[in-house]
């Protein structure tokens, strides 16, 4: 079986708890944590930032938090993210006037670096970098809020990411992002997937560990 990672979004975690939540999401079987940014600017909704990454691992989380950054510009942040304790930082091409560069920075500053596509956009930006990211995300919503249901288009640029990832040679992640849950994720996995962000189909379950349980065990399916 592929290496499969669950990464709940902890946008649609209770805020006003939010260390004891990923505690929980964690100890629920979790792999990675998803930490959406929004900048009420690039994406009409606005979140978290670096303070908050940092309060995560103060607490004592150690999984690898996975930032998305839906922020423009983006060179800005990624030295914050990055002293604040990210593992990955990911951010969409059209978001950032130099790809290549904030790819290099992310790694620079010792991060896993990702691009990150939104629904009607292709994958052009992806070619000439592919030695440079370490994850692509493909948005299966338009980004900006949980809750939204899955896009069906994503599919086949899942294949066509997969086939490129696959043809490239080099080590990298394909992670989806909107509208996952038990139900869909083993269609999901089969286009190419490995890793899964879930937000609401997990935290408005009152019982983590069973929902990720189910996307387990339909994975184990496959
Ligand atoms: O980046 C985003 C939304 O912009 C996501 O990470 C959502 O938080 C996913 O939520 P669900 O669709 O799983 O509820
Ligand atoms: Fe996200």
């Amino acid at each position: 079986m592929a290496d499969y990672q669950i990464a709940p979004s902890i946008l649609s975690a209770d805020f006003a708890r939010l260390g004891e939540e990923v505690d929980n999401v964690l100890a629920a079987g979790a792999d990675i944590v998803h930490f959406d940014v929004m900048d009420n600017h690039y994406v009409p909704n606005l979140t978290i930032g670096p303070m908050v990454c940092k309060a995560l691992r103060n607490h004592g989380v150690i999984a690898p938090i996975d930032v998305h950054l839906m922020v423009s510009p983006v060179d800005r942040l990624i030295g914050d993210f990055a002293e604040a304790g990210a593992t990955y930082i990911t951010f969409h091409p059209d978001a950032s006037t130099h790809v290549d560069r904030s790819l290099q920075m992310i790694r620079d500053a010792g991060c896993k670096s990702g691009l990150v596509f939104n629904p009607a956009m292709g994958l052009d930006a992806l070619k000439y970098v592919m030695d440079k990211v370490d994850m692509v995300l493909l948005m299966s919503v338009n980004p900006g809020f949980g809750g939204q249901s899955f896009i069906p288009a994503t599919l086949d640029k899942l294949r066509e990411a997969r086939a490129l990832i696959d043809a490239s040679g080099h080590d990298i992640r394909l992670e989806i992002d909107g509208g996952v849950t038990p139900d869909n994720i083993a269609e999901i996995a089969a286009a190419g997937a490995d890793t899964f962000v879930a937000g609401s189909a997990i935290f408005n379950q009152p019982d983590y560990a069973e929902v990720i349980g189910r996307m387990r065990a339909q994975l184990a399916s496959i």
